[in-house]
């Protein structure tokens, strides 16, 4: 699998694999098996519930700490207490029985509540007390990296959106480039919503010989973006991390990226007014 590199050195694989709802007993399973199926980055929150279950699926994969790339996010309620988060990411790594997070992200802007400058210092100081390696956001609008960059002087490697042909992002994707920061996608898939049986999707995914969820992995990918898709089961798991045997042409990419479209949010969830705690 091939790599990108961040703007502080760090390096993560191409695809990742996102646990939304995975939790438990059966959820460390499927994360097991996602390992053993080849992912080498989780994707994980606070806010998932679990962080402990990434953990357990860690141990049991037998892959060694140094070879995984783990992601964790900051829930917006701890915003504004700097003490109350640095305590939230050491017991979030004495959850998941880890000694550092790989990624740690701004889990949305919360722009009315307005305390998300206060959180990027929070990130700023655990990466220096090397809780975190790198140090990224979730949903920033271009509004939101600005401010980060006039009042801290930082900017974020990482920036997670949402992502997938029914809302394909071009301006925020250009914007992450022109600043260095890596687009990776949540819900690539449209968490399997009518995406997957889109007629023109259908259509293409036919000619290359994949089914769609692998042509749009690949569209994402070919796009600079770092998909992190969730699929319980193995197969599944196998299917969405097959997708480096083919090209897709730029006439297949144009079709793909006119089927966007303004309001194509899964869940209307705009960062702009949005806010979750
Ligand atoms: N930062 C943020 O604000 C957000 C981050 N995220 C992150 O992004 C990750 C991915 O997004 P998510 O919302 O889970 O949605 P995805 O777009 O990854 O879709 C997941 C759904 O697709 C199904 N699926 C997976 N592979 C296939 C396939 N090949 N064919 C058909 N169906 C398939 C899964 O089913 P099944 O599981 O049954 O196999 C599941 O129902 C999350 O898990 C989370 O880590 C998500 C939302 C917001
Ligand atoms: O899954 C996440 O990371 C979220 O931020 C949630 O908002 C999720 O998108 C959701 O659907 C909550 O209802």
């Amino acid at each position: 699998m091939s790599f990108h590199e961040l703007s502080d050195g760090q390096q993560l694989p191409a695809v990742g694999f996102g646990t939304y709802k995975l939790n438990g007993i059966t959820g460390a399973h499927a994360i097991t098996s996602a390992i053993k199926a080849g992912y080498r980055l989780l994707d994980t929150a606070f806010n998932y519930q679990n962080e402990g279950t990434v953990g357990q699926a860690i141990k049991a994969s037998h892959v060694s700490r140094d070879e995984l790339i783990i992601t964790s996010k900051l829930p917006g309620k701890y915003y504004s207490d700097q003490q109350a988060s640095i305590d939230l990411i050491q017991e979030s790594l004495f959850r998941s029985k880890l000694d550092y997070f790989d990624l740690y992200l701004l889990h949305w802007p919360n722009p009315i509540d307005d305390h998300y400058v206060e959180a990027w210092n929070t990130l700023i100081q655990a990466q220096k007390f090397g809780l975190v390696k790198s140090i990224g956001v979730c949903n920033f609008l271009p509004e939101h990296l600005e401010r980060l960059q006039a009042e801290t002087g930082h900017l974020p490697v990482v920036n997670q959106i949402e992502l997938h042909p029914f809302f394909n992002q071009a301006e925020m994707r250009a914007y992450n480039s022109e600043h260095n920061i890596l687009t990776e996608a949540w819900s690539p898939l449209g968490r399997a919503s009518d995406l997957l049986t889109n007629p023109t999707l259908v259509d293409i995914a036919k000619k290359y010989h994949k089914n769609v969820g692998q042509l749009i992995l690949k569209w994402e990918i070919s796009l600079g973006v770092l998909p992190i898709p969730k699929a319980t089961h193995f197969a599944r798991q196998v299917s969405n991390l097959d997708i480096f045997d083919f090209d897709i042409t730029e006439d297949d990419m144009a079709r793909i990226n006119a089927l966007s479209k303004p309001d194509g949010r899964t869940n209307n969830q705009d960062p702009a007014s949005y806010q979750e705690f």
